[in-house]
């Protein structure tokens, strides 16, 4: 199953800097890690913003939903979930 998810990160005012730079590196080294499971196929920075656009590849929403709770940064992030389906005008491979 293929959503798209868009992510816009809300950076909190309780952390320092420092700290709020460490949950960046975890958020990094989870993104990869998922990415690398094929979970993930497609992460775009949207120009200009502290957001992205990307496209997950899962089984469920169950699946979906544990990997975007497992994001160091989900607590700071407002997600929009959109389930895609092949379009028929669509050129196959
Ligand atoms: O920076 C972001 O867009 C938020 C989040 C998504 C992947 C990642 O490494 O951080």
């Amino acid at each position: 199953m293929l959503f798209m998810v868009q992510m816009k990160v809300n950076p909190p005012s309780h952390l320092t800097k420092e700290e709020f730079d460490d949950v960046k590196v975890a958020e990094k080294n989870r993104a990869l890690d998922i990415q690398r499971k094929g979970k993930w196929p497609h992460l775009w920075r949207v120009t200009g913003k502290y957001s992205n656009v990307s496209i997950f590849d899962v089984e469920s929403n169950q699946e979906l939903h544990e990997l975007l709770s497992s994001l160091p940064l989900f607590p700071y992030m407002d997600i929009e979930v959109t389930p895609l389906n092949e379009h028929p005008s669509a050129l196959k491979d």
